[in-house]
C-alpha cells in the first residue's frame, strides 16, 4: 500500500482509487484498450434521439438498477428480474403519461462507487473503504481492500456478460407487452393494497384488447428497446474504452450508452466533466441540494454548447424536503439560456438515513414525496418532468422502508443484501410506478 493509503491523505477530491503497483495499472489499461467496444456509436446515437424526445415533452426516461452492481450478481435470474421490473414500469408509465418510455439501466458498468469516507475503521482497524467490485472487495482485511487494477478487466468481463443477457432477453419475447402486462396484472392481484392499482391495469388490458382488434402486434420491437448507463466514476476504466468512430472521426465512450457525472465528482473544471465533455454518448449529470445556478450553467456551457435535445440530462437528487424550494430557479436559469435538457429525479440519494439497526435505508414516502415534489416543480413552470433515476433490484430484498411490501425497521435486516445503498425491491418499485402515473394524469 503507498503512504497515502497509511495517513488518509488524498491528493484530489476526485474519488480515484489509489492503486499500489503502477505496472500492473499500465498492463490492465493496455487490455481495456485493445478489448472490443461495449456499445456501438450507432446505439448511442439512438438513445440521443430517444433522450431529444424527453427533453421536448415527448417522451419520459426510467432509468433504474442495482445501487453498485457485483461480479457475483451478473446471473440471468439478477439480470432478468432488474429488466422485467424496468418493462413493468415502463409500461404502468407509459399508460399513465401517454408517452413512450426511454429505458435504461443501471447496469453492464456500475461497479464503481464514490464513497464519502475513504477510510473505514472497526475496532481500531483502518482500512481503504470498499468502492465497489471494479476496486477492491467489500469483507475487511487488507488484502480485500486494497485496490487491484486486474479487477476493472472483471468489469470489462462482466458488463460484457451483462450486455448479452440484457440483449438476448430484449430480443427474445421478454418484452413482449402481453406478457409484461400478465406479470403487473399478477402484481395487483397480490399486492396488499393492489385495489387501487386495478383501475390502471384494468385500462392497460383495454387498451391491449383494442391494440390487437386492430390489428397491432404486442411483441413490437419498439417495447424492447433498452440502452445501459453508469456512472463515469473511474477513469483508468473509461479512458481505454474510449474511441473514435472511423466512420464520422466523432468520439464514444464504449462502455455504456449514457455515461454520467455524480454528485462527488461534478467539479466544473475537474477531471469528470472533462472526460464527458469529451465524449459524443449522451451525458448526465446529478444535482444535489447545495448545488449553484451558475454552476449548472457552466454544465451546459461545457456539456451541450450547441444546445442540442438529448445530448444533456440532470438528474436532480435535491431530498424531499428540498426539491419544491430548489429546483425551480435551476430549471428557469437552464431555460433562459436556450437550453433543452433531460429533467429527470433521482429520488433515492437525498433521502438515506441510518435506521437505528445502523442500515442505510430510505423510506418509501419520502421517496415518492420527492418524485411528487419535483412534478409539481415542473408542472407549476410549465416545464417537462422528464422521468426518474431509481436504485431497484427486481427479488424481494428488505432495504427501503414501506411500500405495500410493508418493510419496517424490524425486517430491515431479514434480506438487507446490498453492496451499497438500500434499493426499492420489486414490489416497492412498482407501487412507485402505478403512483408516478396516476401522478402524469392529475399533477
Ligand atoms: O451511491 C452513492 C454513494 O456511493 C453512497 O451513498 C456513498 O455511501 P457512503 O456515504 O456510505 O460512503
Ligand atoms: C453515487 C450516486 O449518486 P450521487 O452521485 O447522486 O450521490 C449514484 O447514483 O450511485
Amino acid at each position: 500500500m503507498t503512504s497515502e493509503h497509511l495517513t488518509g491523505q488524498r491528493p484530489s477530491d476526485d474519488q480515484q482509487p489509489e492503486w499500489p503497483d503502477a505496472g500492473r495499472l499500465r498492463e490492465v489499461t493496455g487490455r481495456l484498450a485493445a478489448a472490443p467496444p461495449l456499445v456501438f456509436p450507432a446505439e448511442c446515437e439512438a438513445l440521443r434521439a430517444r433522450l431529444a424526445a424527453v427533453a421536448r415533452g415527448e417522451a419520459l426516461l426510467l432509468q433504474g438498477g442495482d445501487c453498485a452492481e457485483t461480479f457475483a450478481s451478473a446471473t440471468e435470474e439478477s439480470v432478468g428480474g432488474k429488466l422485467r421490473t424496468l418493462l413493468q414500469m415502463a409500461v404502468v408509465l407509459a399508460h399513465g403519461a401517454s408517452l413512450p418510455v426511454v429505458k435504461v439501466g443501471r447496469m453492464a458498468g456500475q461497479f464503481a462507487k464514490p464513497r464519502s469516507r475513504p477510510f473505514e475503521e472497526r475496532d481500531g482497524v483502518r482500512l481503504p473503504s470498499y468502492r465497489g467490485d471494479a476496486v477492491n472487495e467489500p469483507g475487511f482485511s487488507a488484502r480485500e481492500r486494497t485496490p487491484d487494477p486486474a479487477r476493472m478487466l472483471r468489469m470489462y468481463e462482466t458488463a460484457s456478460t451483462t450486455l448479452n443477457l440484457v440483449r438476448a432477453l430484449t430480443a427474445g419475447g421478454f418484452a413482449d407487452l402481453a406478457r409484461v402486462h400478465e406479470w403487473n396484472r399478477a402484481f395487483v392481484a397480490g399486492a396488499s393494497d393492489g385495489r387501487r392499482y386495478e383501475r390502471l391495469a384494468g385500462e392497460i388490458q383495454r387498451a391491449l384488447a383494442f391494440l390487437r382488434a386492430c390489428g397491432g402486434d404486442t411483441r413490437a420491437t419498439a417495447t424492447a428497446e433498452f440502452h445501459v448507463s453508469h456512472e463515469a466514476l473511474l477513469l483508468d476504466y473509461e479512458r481505454p474504452l474510449t474511441r473514435t468512430d472511423p466512420e464520422t472521426g466523432r468520439t464514444y465512450g464504449t462502455s455504456g450508452h449514457l455515461l454520467w457525472v455524480g454528485e462527488r465528482t461534478r467539479r466544473p473544471d475537474g477531471p469528470h466533466i472533462d472526460y464527458a465533455a469529451g465524449v459524443r454518448n449522451p451525458v448526465a449529470v446529478k444535482l444535489g441540494p447545495g448545488v449553484a445556478a451558475d454552476t449548472v450553467l457552466r454544465y451546459v456551457d461545457r456539456l451541450d454548447p450547441d444546445r442540442e435535445p438529448g445530448r444533456l440530462t440532470f438528474v436532480v437528487r435535491m431530498g424531499a424536503e428540498r426539491v419544491r424550494e430548489r429546483l425551480a430557479p435551476l430549471v428557469e436559469k437552464v431555460g433562459a439560456e436556450g437550453a433543452l435538457v433531460c429533467w429527470v429525479c433521482d429520488p433515492m440519494h437525498g433521502n438515506t438515513f441510518v435506521a437505528p439497526s445502523g442500515h442505510k435505508t430510505r423510506h418509501f414516502d419520502a421517496i415518492a414525496d420527492e418524485v411528487r415534489g419535483f412534478m409539481e416543480v415542473h408542472r407549476s413552470l410549465g416545464t417537462h418532468p422528464g422521468g426518474v433515476h431509481l436504485e431497484l433490484t427486481g427479488g424481494d430484498v428488505t432495504e427501503c422502508l414501506g411500500g405495500s411490501a410493508g418493510v419496517d425497521v424490524d425486517t430491515l435486516p431479514r434480506r438487507y443484501e446490498t453492496a451499497c445503498d438500500p434499493r426499492l425491491n420489486h414490489s416497492q418499485a412498482l407501487d412507485l410506478a402505478f403512483l408516478i402515473a396516476e401522478w402524469y394524469r392529475s399533477v
